[in-house]
């Protein structure tokens, strides 16, 4: 279990700036707890210090029992940290690395093979390829295998998708998936929304503060505005309209489309009406059911 309590962090003389802003959060054994935010947030400072690698300015995090500042030679035992840039050695080969964080940890690749077998398996074939030869999801995967060579407890992923295709980003979820199975609890970060719903909770960062903290459906059942996607051509300008009309709340570009919070009392012709005259006669505007983006963008508007 890892509970944090009241955790602050500044950096700079007479603490400029603000990383992290009094977050308080547990995480139960064997869950996903997914932290959710825009570069800046404040989550490599929180995974740094419950990785004991930095400390914080107040504050506690208790890692299965195991204080992150007073026990910290225990927590780099029972933890297993993947940093957001890439960490591992480029001039050696896939496997020496391996045998490199095995080594480290006291331990061997053949008595914890089990553990990464099913990942390591992918990148197996390119043993003898140096790390720095390696496509970025394959890197990920060595990072992974490596984290968890020693059988840790916990795992702490720091944007471990970032810059992966999404092909791979939907495998190392899975792989996450399987680990929670056997038992490891992981703490994972991402800029990514749309990993949101493979945690069983997430937080969802800002400035430093965590705005929501709760299951992914959890935070979108409190959704508390209307929201409506509007689809046209001559998107910036479309965007342009939209935000001046009175009724019209918030609007942001989603994709191909522009999702829009609107009054309660502005109706759908109403504001089809509104486009046409602005010369917009093709646009389509239906209800929709919101995203854990679209509850970032309320939280933090
Ligand atoms: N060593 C440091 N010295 C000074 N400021 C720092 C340092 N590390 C982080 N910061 C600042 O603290 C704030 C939080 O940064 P942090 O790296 O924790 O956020 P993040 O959510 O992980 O974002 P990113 O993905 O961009 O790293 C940012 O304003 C950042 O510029």
């Amino acid at each position: 279990m890892i509970e944090v309590k009241d955790l602050h962090k500044s950096y700079g003389r007479q603490g400029k700036v603000n990383a992290l802003n009094s977050i308080s959060f547990t995480v139960d054994d064997g869950e996903i707890f997914g932290v959710i935010g825009p570069d800046g947030a404040g989550k490599s400072s929180l995974f740094r210090i419950l990785a004991s690698l930095i400390l914080p300015d107040s504050g506690s995090a208790i890692m299965n029992g195991h204080d992150v500042v007073k026990d910290y030679r225990k927590i780099r035992q029972i933890i297993g940290y993947m940093p957001g840039r890439f960490s591992l050695y480029q001039d050696l080969s896939v496997e020496e690395n391996l045998v490199f964080f095995a080594t480290l940890f006291n331990t061997t690749v053949e008595e914890n093979y089990h553990l990464i077998k099913d990942i390591y398996q992918q990148i197996e074939p390119f043993k003898k390829r140096r790390a720095g030869a390696l496509s970025g999801g394959m890197k990920q995967k060595l990072a992974l295998s490596c984290a968890l060579i020693h059988k840790p407890e916990i795992l702490i992923l720091d944007e471990p998708t970032t810059g992966v295709d999404p092909v791979s980003r939907k495998e190392f979820w899975d792989m996450l998936g399987r680990l929670k199975e056997q038992g490891i609890t992981i703490l994972v970060s991402t800029a990514y929304m749309d990993e949101a719903s493979r945690c069983d909770r997430i937080a969802l960062i800002r400035e430093g503060e965590f705005i929501a903290n709760d299951t992914p459906q959890g935070i979108i059942d409190d959704y508390p505005e209307i929201l409506w996607a509007v689809e046209g051509t001559g998107m910036s300008a479309l965007l342009g309209e939209l935000r001046a009309h009175d009724k019209v709340k918030s609007s942001f570009a989603f994709g191909d489309k522009i999702h829009i919070t609107v009054e309660k009392s502005l109706q759908t012709e109403e504001l089809k009406r509104y486009l046409a005259n602005k010369k917009f006669n093709d646009v389509r505007i239906a209800p929709i059911a919101p995203t854990v983006e679209d509850c970032f963008m309320a939280l933090t508007s």
